[in-house]
C-alpha cells in the first residue's frame, strides 16, 4: 500500500476537529503523509496528531501546494470549495476530494458518500476513476443510517421527515447563542425560580419578555431558539421548500443510486418540514414511512436488527426504552444512531412510524470523510 499525501483543510473548525479526533481515535494517520492547509494562518505551527513530525501550516489557497497531495479532505466550507476545486482541476489534479460541504453534492461527477448504505457505489466511483467524494447532508445521512435496510430492501414508497435539528447543524457561534439564550431566560427568572412558593404564570410572562427583547441573543440565528424553535432551515426555494427539505429528497436518491438512470421512475419521494430545535448537537427526525406494502411489524424490527448496521440502536417502542436510549443526551458525542418509536399508524397498515436520533457531527458530517479517506487509501 503507497503512502498518501493527504491535505486537510478545515481542520480547526468544528466539523474538521470532531474529524480530527475520530481520525487520532483510529489511527487514520498511519499510513498517510497529512499536510496541514490553513486560510487564516499559513506558517504557522501545524497540529502533530499521534506523534507526526512537527511542521508548517501551507496556505490553502496555494494551488501548487494542494496539487502536491494526492487526496484533500476539506471541512472548510462550501466558499471555500467555490473559490479552489474547479481552478484545482482545471490545472490538471487529478487526486481524490473529500468534502463535507454541499457545494459539490448534486454534480455529476460527485458521489455523495456514506459506505454503510452505499459502500457499493463508493467502491465502483473509486475503480471508475470518479474523484469528488462527498459527504450527505446531516439530516439525509443520518436518516439513511436509521432505516437504510428499508430502502434497501425495496420496502418504501414515500417518506415524510420532520426534523428536529440542533444548533450545531447551524455552526459553532449558534451552539454558542442557544446556551447563552438559556442563561439569558435563567437569569431573568432567577429570583422568582429560588421562590417555590412563586406563581408560574408571573414566571412564564416573564420569560416570554425576555425572549421578545431586543436584548435577546439573537444574533447569529436571527430569532430566539432557547425555550423556542425556528421552522426554517436554510435558504427559500421557490416552490416553498426551505432547501434543508429539498436535500432530503434528492441526496437521499442520489445516495440509493436511484437517480442514476436520470428519469425520475426510480426516486423515492420524500418530504417534510425541518425544524430547528434547542439541542445541541444530535438532530432527530419523526418519520411517516409509507411502505409498498403491509410488512408485519416484527419483520421490520428483525430486519434493523439483522442489518449488520453495528451502530444502529433499534429502540423498543415503549416508554421507559425511548426516554432513556432515543434522545439527542443519550445519543450526543457517540457513533449510535438511535430508531425507535416503530409502530403501525392507524392510517393502516402500510404505514409505518418511526424516530431517530443521531449526531449531526459524527455520521452527519466527518464519520463519512474518514472513512471514505481509509476506503480510498486501503484500495490503492
Ligand atoms: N456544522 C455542521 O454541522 C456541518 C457542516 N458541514 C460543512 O462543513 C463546513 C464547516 O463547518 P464548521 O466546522 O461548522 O465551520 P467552522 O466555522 O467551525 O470552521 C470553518 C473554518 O473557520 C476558520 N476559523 C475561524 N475562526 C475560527 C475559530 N475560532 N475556531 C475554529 N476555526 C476558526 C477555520 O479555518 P482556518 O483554520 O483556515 O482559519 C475553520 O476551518 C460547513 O461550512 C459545511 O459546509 C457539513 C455538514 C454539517
Ligand atoms: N444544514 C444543516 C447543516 C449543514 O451544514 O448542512 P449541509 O452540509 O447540507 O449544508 C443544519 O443546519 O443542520
Amino acid at each position: 500500500m503507497s503512502q498518501l499525501r493527504v491535505g486537510l483543510v478545515g481542520w480547526r473548525g468544528m466539523v474538521g476537529s470532531v474529524l480530527m479526533q475520530r481520525m487520532i481515535d483510529e489511527n487514520d494517520f498511519e499510513g498517510i503523509t497529512p499536510v496541514f492547509f490553513s486560510t487564516s494562518n499559513a506558517g504557522g505551527d501545524a497540529p502533530t496528531p499521534n506523534g507526526i513530525a512537527p511542521s508548517k501550516l501551507e496556505d490553502a489557497h496555494d494551488l501548487a501546494a494542494l496539487a502536491a497531495c494526492d487526496a484533500i479532505i476539506t471541512c472548510q466550507g462550501g466558499d471555500y470549495t467555490k473559490e479552489v476545486h474547479q481552478p484545482l482541476r482545471d490545472k490538471g489534479w487529478t487526486g481524490y476530494w473529500i468534502d463535507a460541504a454541499s457545494t459539490l453534492r448534486m454534480t455529476d461527477n460527485s458521489i455523495i458518500v456514506l459506505d454503510p448504505v452505499n459502500r457499493n457505489v463508493i467502491d465502483d466511483a473509486i475503480k471508475n476513476g470518479q474523484k469528488d467524494f462527498i459527504g450527505g447532508n446531516c439530516t439525509v445521512s443520518l436518516m439513511l443510517m436509521a432505516i437504510g435496510e428499508l430502502f434497501k430492501r425495496d420496502w418504501v414508497e414515500w417518506v415524510s421527515a420532520m426534523t428536529y435539528q440542533a444548533a450545531s447543524g447551524a455552526g459553532a457561534n449558534n451552539m454558542r447563542e442557544l446556551i447563552k439564550g438559556m442563561g439569558y431566560i435563567h437569569d431573568g427568572v432567577a429570583d422568582e425560580l429560588n421562590n417555590p412558593a412563586g406563581a408560574i404564570l408571573e414566571i412564564d410572562r416573564k420569560v416570554a419578555e425576555l425572549q421578545r427583547s431586543s436584548e435577546f441573543p439573537k444574533q447569529y440565528f436571527g430569532a430566539p431558539l432557547a425555550g423556542s424553535l425556528i421552522p426554517y432551515i436554510d435558504v427559500q426555494l421557490e416552490n416553498g421548500q426551505s432547501k434543508e427539505e429539498w436535500k432530503g429528497c434528492v441526496e437521499t436518491n442520489k445516495i440509493l443510486g436511484n437517480d442514476a438512470d436520470k428519469t425520475n421512475a426510480n426516486i423515492v419521494p420524500i418530504d417534510g418540514i425541518c425544524v430547528r430545535i434547542g439541542a445541541m448537537r444530535c438532530h432527530s427526525q419523526g418519520l411517516t414511512i409509507k411502505l409498498k406494502k403491509d410488512i408485519p411489524l416484527e419483520e421490520i424490527e428483525a430486519a434493523l436488527r439483522n442489518s449488520g448496521n453495528e451502530w444502529l440502536d433499534v429502540v423498543e417502542n415503549d416508554k421507559a426504552a425511548s426516554v432513556e436510549r432515543l434522545t439527542p443526551v443519550a445519543v450526543t458525542g457517540t457513533l449510535k444512531v438511535a430508531v425507535g418509536r416503530l409502530r403501525k399508524m392507524n392510517l393502516g397498515g402500510e404505514y409505518l412510524s418511526a424516530f431517530t436520533v443521531g449526531d449531526q457531527l459524527l455520521w452527519g458530517a466527518a464519520e463519512p470523510l474518514r472513512r471514505t479517506l481509509a476506503i480510498i487509501r486501503n484500495q490503492l
